[in-house]
């Protein structure tokens, strides 16, 4: 393991739409988040991902991309499984993120859980609107935040 990948897993902290400054990121890096997004590990290879990707002046954030989960045809995979690969395809996207010296939050609230949005998306029934994913310019990628100890949420077990 190299000491890049613990130091971004451990800098990556959740920036919201007020801290965002202005300007546009380049799209070769919201390209690059996304090819990132696509190398998630995943049961059966379903790739259940997708994305809409929202950019405009309109917006509080540089871009905002919508989180769904498509069910794939290979109903021996749980949906917990797909919603858990997608997941990991944004974790993905977060830490390449913060590696690009950006910063990102994965938003659950809002319109998110209404069927109208879902409608928007054109999703079918056994799909889910899993979030939104805002990313913007900050000015540090650096912000304290704690975690309590690992020891207290492993048990070794060793026989
Ligand atoms: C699945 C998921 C959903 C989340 N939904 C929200 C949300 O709706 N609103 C919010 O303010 N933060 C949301 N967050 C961000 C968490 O609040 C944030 O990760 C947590 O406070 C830890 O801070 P950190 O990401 O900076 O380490 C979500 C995070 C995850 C993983």
């Amino acid at each position: 393991m190299t000491s890049e990948i613990s130091a971004i897993i451990k800098e990556r902290r959740s920036f919201y739409p007020h801290e965002f400054i202005k300007g546009e990121i380049p799209k070769k890096d919201i390209d690059s988040i996304l090819e990132n997004a696509n190398w998630a590990p995943n049961h059966g290879m379903t790739e259940p991902w997708r994305f809409f990707v929202f950019s405009g002046k309109g917006l509080q954030s540089s871009h905002v991309i919508a989180i769904i989960m498509q069910r794939g045809n290979n109903k021996k995979i749980p949906v917990l499984e797909e919603v858990e690969a997608v997941a990991c395809a944004v974790q993905n996207m977060a830490l390449t993120v913060t590696d690009l010296g950006y910063g990102a939050y994965w938003s659950t609230g809002g319109m998110v859980k209404f069927k109208e949005a879902k409608e928007f998306f054109g999703l079918r029934e056994e799909d889910q609107l899993l979030g939104l994913f805002y990313i913007g310019k900050v000015v540090t990628t650096k912000k304290d935040s704690k975690r309590g100890a690992i020891t207290d949420k492993v048990t070794w077990v060793n026989e």
